[in-house]
């Protein structure tokens, strides 16, 4: 087996506030592999972002070691390790999709041919070539979600942090925008970090789903998803499928009784 592109040992996390200090994350061990697709679920103030930052580089752990593609966090941040995509799109309005969508590329001194390639081969991977020169508000919240995965996508990281990035969307647009994420993600073979609260939406997407418990933030369970690669929309009826989500919801309030 390949190295661990994420791999987290004993990570521990306290934040230093004006009024004492927050104990985020506890003991957090765990490994992801190359291409796995594993998604974070637990209860609101649980850690799952703060992790993710971890990861990301953006907040340093104060005990235990993570690495990133075998290097400390903010080397790989340097080395453009990871796309990251947030809840809200944030896209700028005075910009086009393309104009956003080649942002990161302009910031990190692409060339123009060069950016003007990676915009189209990203919008063309979300579904949107045909709004490039469209601005965000002329597009459907779906449709900006799927741009801000593409200004993720533009500079070909191989890991995709995405926190919670359907969380406002209503449960139709969810359920395309979670098929399409899917055959993205088999397209790409990127490795996938995906915080969200929706049990349906951890079990269908992952291969790997890591249940936390309630601050500090521990991992209650780690569940390798049985069910297959190819993934229909229906198969969230299955018997399969139901009996991992019963895991899931058992590993949330396992969390919860520790207390
Ligand atoms: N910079 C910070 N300074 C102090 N406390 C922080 C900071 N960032 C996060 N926290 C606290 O750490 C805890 C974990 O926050 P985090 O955002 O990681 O949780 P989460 O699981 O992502 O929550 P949600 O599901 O609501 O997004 C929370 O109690 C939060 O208030």
């Amino acid at each position: 087996m390949s190295a661990p592109v994420v791999r987290a040992e004993g990570l521990d996390l306290t934040f230093a506030t004006g009024d004492g200090s927050v104990h985020a994350l506890s003991d957090v061990s765990l490994d992801i592999g190359r291409g796995e697709f594993v998604s974070f679920i637990g209860p609101s103030g649980c850690g799952k972002t703060t992790f993710l930052r971890c990861v990301a580089g953006l907040e340093t752990p104060t005990g235990g070691t993570l690495e990133v593609n075998g290097m400390s966090p903010d080397a790989a941040r340097q080395a453009r390790a990871y796309g990251y995509v947030f809840q809200a799109a944030g896209l700028y309005p005075w910009r086009t999709i393309a104009g956003n969508v080649a942002l990161p590329l302009e910031i990190m001194g692409f060339a123009k041919a060069d950016r003007r390639q990676r915009v189209e081969e990203a919008l063309a991977l979300v579904d949107l070539g045909g709004f490039a020169g469209k601005f965000p508000w002329q597009l459907s919240g779906g449709m900006q979600q799927r741009a801000s995965i593409a200004r993720a996508l533009a500079f070909d990281a191989d890991i995709l942090l995405m926190d919670e990035p359907f969380g406002a969307l209503d449960e139709i647009v969810r359920d395309r925008l979670n098929e399409e994420l899917l055959a993205l993600w088999a397209r790409t073979g990127k490795t996938m970090l995906f915080v969200t609260h929706s049990i349906p939406e951890a079990v269908y997407l992952s291969t790997k789903i890591v249940v936390m418990s309630p601050r500090p933030g521990r991992i209650s369970d780690v569940i390798e998803s049985p069910l297959p690669a190819e993934r229909p929309l229906d198969i969230r009826d299955s018997a399969e499928f139901i009996a991992v989500a019963h895991r899931v919801r058992e590993g949330l309030r396992a969390g919860m009784e520790a207390l």
